[in-house]
């Protein structure tokens, strides 16, 4: 009486061990682990997760998430809207307009103009420009010894992509920013309404205290200082045309303080540990950067332009993007849709219910990457025939994909590349070990990790010899590497 009816055609189903709650249960627990469990029990492209009454449709072969990134009636935009009304808590009198399609579209145009052409090169000067004055400022053979490599990571990332987006003015002082993390954990318990004020306590109060500190910088339209990047400084303007009062842009542009960094700086991390562990790979890198680097008497300017175009750093970042991105792409099915999977197998969804994927599936997929799959092993992507890098390219999904592929893809790329770079460029780095790789934080989209029973140790960051007080630039004279067309 309870169960769904099913059509022939939807997806094959998958019965829950315990009836009706069986699957919310194992999603619950154990988060994006549980559709890489079911995929490889039964490698179904395209599964029925029964849920109460509800169905929930799970979508492992890449052709079929493709499609479904571009459906135009798998919709985003009501978890969209439950996020800025229920996690961001955007004022009441602003909630209304989430609900609008043309509102929405209107104020997400300047999320990509701000990330992509000219504005994309602005804002990769001013971050790479950062990156240098953050490397700069350890010089000498002795370097400095990093107890904690994660918050090393965190807080300089915070630092240069805040000035970034925010300009000299930019109001998130590192101590402030930090609070994002606490708001970043507790996202999923919050979207689900489980009590969150008793159980996501302190996740609201982060968000609250972030959004007190941008208030001032919206009233004072700061937002409109000419070192404002365009993503930001349009974003803002938009909504204002739109109606939304200055006093209200520090809660609903929270997103920009948050959706910048919460995948960029794990991102980081991972890319950190997974090269500098390996001095194999370190020097390869090194051989890459130095190909692009002009040395003028104590001065070495990295041309990024050219350094982006480098094989292997290229491989690394694929590879890194490949293992550790296990994002969450989640649609609702607005009206009957059939999707066809690259065998011309066709399969229906029906109205009401939700589809979903999580990348891991074919990030890690043995057919796709082969026995070790799991390993970082950054020469799968060198050599290749364009048939073989079609079936990569097509089976990766770090940004997404469709109408709502990250608008900040490039600029992430430009940070992470252009550290790691610039560090194996100048600097040796010791005692770097990698953690284990554990499934994302629900509602994530990369992977977190568990570090062995020492922690992540002591890494000592110094001067290669010859490079002590050699200072380290950055130019994009060249252009930006932009795939946003
Ligand atoms: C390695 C870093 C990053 C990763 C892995 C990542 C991943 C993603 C993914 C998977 C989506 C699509 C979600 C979906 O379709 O369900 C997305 C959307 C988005 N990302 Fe990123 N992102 C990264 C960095 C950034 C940065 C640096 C920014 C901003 C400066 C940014 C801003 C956004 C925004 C605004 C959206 C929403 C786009 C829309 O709904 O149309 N991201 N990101």
């Amino acid at each position: 009486l309870i169960s769904p009816a099913y059509d022939p055609r939807e997806p094959p189903v998958i019965k829950p061990k315990i009836p009706l709650i069986g699957h919310i249960i194992s999603i619950a627990t154990e988060a994006s682990g549980y559709y890489q469990r079911l995929f490889k029990k039964y490698r179904l492209p395209i599964c029925t997760l029964p849920v109460l009454n509800y169905k929930i449709y799970v979508i492992n072969s890449p052709a079929l998430i493709a499609a479904a990134q571009r459906s135009k009636t798998l919709s985003f935009e009501v978890f969209i809207r439950h996020f800025f009304i229920n996690v961001i808590g955007v004022p009441q009198r602003e909630s209304a307009k989430f609900a609008d399609p043309k509102w929405l579209a209107t104020v997400s145009k300047p999320l990509a103009a701000g990330l992509s052409g000219e504005s994309l090169r602005e804002i990769a000067a001013v971050g790479l420009g950062g990156i240098a004055r953050e490397l700069n400022a350890v010089t000498g053979e002795k370097g400095v010894r990093i107890g904690d490599v994660e918050g090393w990571l965190t807080d300089m990332l915070s630092r240069v992509i805040m000035r970034a987006l925010y300009g000299e003015k930019n109001p998130l002082s590192v101590e402030v920013h930090r609070s994002i993390w606490e708001f970043d954990k507790k996202i999923f318990l919050i979207a689900l309404g489980l009590a969150p004020k008793l159980f996501a306590r302190k996740a609201l109060a982060a968000r609250d205290e972030i959004q007190k500190v941008l208030a001032p910088f919206y009233l004072n339209r700061l937002d409109e200082g000419e070192d404002v990047s365009a993503y930001v400084r349009n974003r803002a303007a938009t909504k204002r045309a739109t109606g939304t009062p200055s006093e209200d842009l520090a809660a609903t542009e929270f997103d920009v303080a948050w959706a910048s960094v919460t995948n960029t700086t794990p991102t980081m991390i991972w890319t950190f540990v997974s090269i500098f562990s390996r001095p194999d790979v370190v020097e390869r890198i090194r051989t890459e950067v130095l190909s692009v680097t002009t040395i003028d008497n104590n001065t070495a300017t990295i041309d990024y332009s050219r350094l982006q175009e480098q094989p292997f750093l290229n491989a690394c970042w694929q590879e890194i993007l490949r293992l550790y991105n296990d994002g969450q792409g989640t649609r609702f099915v607005i009206e009957d849709t059939v999707l066809r999977d690259a065998d011309g197998q066709e399969y229906l969804l029906k109205k009401g219910a939700v589809a979903l994927w999580t990348v891991g599936v074919s990030h890690l997929n043995d057919d796709i990457w082969g026995a070790d799959a799991h390993e970082f092993r950054p020469e799968r992507w060198l050599g290749l025939s364009p048939a073989e890098e079609k079936k990569q390219k097509g089976a990766m999904f770090p940004f997404g994909g469709g109408k709502h592929l990250c608008p900040g893809r490039m600029f992430a790329a430009i940070e992470i590349i252009g550290f790691v770079g610039a560090v194996a460029l100048a600097f040796e780095v010791e005692d770097v070990t990698v953690p284990e790789m554990l499934t994302p934080y629900p509602g994530a989209g990369v992977r977190r990790w568990k570090w062995g029973p020492g922690g992540p140790g002591e890494v000592r960051l110094r001067r290669r010899k010859g490079w002590e007080t050699m200072e380290i630039k950055f130019s994009t004279e060249g252009g930006i590497w932009d795939n946003s067309k």
